[in-house]
């Protein structure tokens, strides 16, 4: 038998396999396809967009590796984006920074607008992807210092809120030219390396930047403002403004869409267990799907527990309408479109776990006190034919089943990555 029919004979075992634990596999299958994932353009280039300057990289954010192919132009990204989207199941978003605008000479950050993202919004419209958004608040000569919106110098903290204005009308923008929300994320740097002797001012002046900002309603059916947390970076060691305390509080008095880092807190502390206690005050949550390594808050995705632990949180809790997935990694060690490749079907891969999980059976057991039977399910299910189902589904999109979509890649880095040539990337 070829591949395809021995993937349909494996899959037809697999839906036995999981009728006899009472998961219906095709209403699963079914729910997937309305996943999407928001794929975040800046893995394609690491992290320097199209601002004409030396797109260096800065305030905490870093980027290794010199595998050669970054993306160096818009059309470069979109090449690279259409072939990783032709390799991902189902319709997906792209997560956009301020950065990556059109900019034919220099436009600084507070006077950017929707024209200079025309070309992209047509470009989804064209590609049937959605668009998300970010201000950009780093690698940028008045972030140098390490200060944004808290900054203490009033003309700088202007420029920035000049920035966030703008871009939320690009965000509102978009939302209208696709009839469907923007999530426009907002992600500061500002923080000390060393110990500060005031806490409390940056943290006040952050707060009414924000407010500021936020001072004009936009209508929800076109953009939703996030704000994210994070525990610490490199060069704010000791002291970030925006923690999470700052933004669980600000998002919930201020009604906004809270957005969680994988990578944002410490070592031992999981995203996936805050996901049911946050949805509880928070009207929306934003996901960014990342994987911290000691220092590092961005390694590519890899299928590992707490990814899984994080999308069985979202469905067990009923909150796919409510929870935005986004992707959040940035590495140039590896091929850029296998990072994305191998990132978002690993997060999908494991929404598809989470969907053929016994959820019923589990909580019937823990509710009844058999947290033996709990946990001897739990443990067998890791081991039921998951990519059986995952291969079928591939398959069924029209997408490369396995590891077969590496040929793919493979083809188009000898054809088209290999031909790039970029002096300025970073070992
Ligand atoms: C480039 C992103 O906006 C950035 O990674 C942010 O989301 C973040 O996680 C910073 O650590
Ligand atoms: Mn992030």
């Amino acid at each position: 038998m070829n591949r395809a029919g021995n993937i349909e004979k494996a899959f037809e075992l697999a839906r036995e396999d999981y009728q006899a634990i009472g998961v219906d596999v095709d209403s699963a299958l079914q729910r997937m396809r309305d996943v999407e994932i928001s794929v975040h353009c800046w893995q394609g280039d690491d992290v320097k967009g199209f601002e004409g300057d030396d797109g260096a990289l800065g305030n905490g954010l870093a980027v290794t590796g010199n595998f050669p192919g970054r993306a160096r132009t818009i059309d470069e990204l979109q090449s690279d984006l259409e072939l990783a989207y032709s390799l991902i199941p189902g319709n997906h978003r792209l997560n956009l920074h301020a950065l990556y605008g059109d900019f034919k000479s220099r436009v600084d950050r507070d006077e950017i607008e929707v024209e200079h993202f025309q070309g992209w919004i047509d470009w989804a419209r064209d590609q049937k992807i959605r668009l998300d958004f970010n201000p950009s608040y780093f690698s940028h000569p008045n972030a140098a210092d390490g200060f944004t919106l808290a900054h203490a110098d009033s003309g700088i903290r202007q420029f920035w809120i000049d920035h966030g204005i703008a871009c939320r009308k690009i965000a509102a923008a978009m939302g209208a030219a696709q009839n469907n929300p923007c999530i426009n994320n907002f992600w500061v740097p500002d923080g000390y390396k060393d110990v500060p002797a005031d806490r409390k001012a940056p943290r006040e002046r952050l707060a009414a930047s924000l407010d500021s900002i936020f001072a004009t309603e936009y209508p929800a059916e076109h953009t939703l403002d996030a704000v994210e947390c994070k525990l610490f970076g490199i060069g704010s060691e000791s002291y970030v403004v925006g923690s999470h305390e700052f933004y669980m509080g600000y998002a919930m008095s201020r009604n906004k869409v809270l957005c969680l880092d994988a990578g944002h807190f410490h070592p031992t502390e999981t995203i996936s267990d805050k996901i049911s206690a946050v949805m509880m005050y928070v009207p929306e949550l934003l996901l960014h799907v990342s994987r911290g390594v000691r220092w590092d808050s961005d390694h590519v995705v890899t299928y590992s527990d707490e990814l899984q632990s994080i999308m069985q949180e979202v469905v067990r809790g009923d909150y796919l309408g409510r929870v935005h997935i986004g992707l959040d990694f940035f590495d140039a060690s590896i091929n850029r479109v296998a990072a994305w490749a191998i990132g978002t079907r690993n997060a999908l891969k494991a929404v598809l776990a989470a969907l053929l999980e016994p959820t019923e059976q589990l909580r019937k057991l823990e509710l009844e006190g058999d947290l033996t039977g709990r946990l001897a399910l739990i443990e067998e299910q890791k081991t039921l034919p998951l990519g059986a189902v995952w291969n079928h589904y591939c398959q069924s999109v029209g997408v490369p089943a396995g590891s077969d979509w590496l040929e793919n890649v493979r083809e188009y880095e000898s054809k088209v990555l290999s031909q790039r040539s970029d002096s300025s990337a970073l070992v």
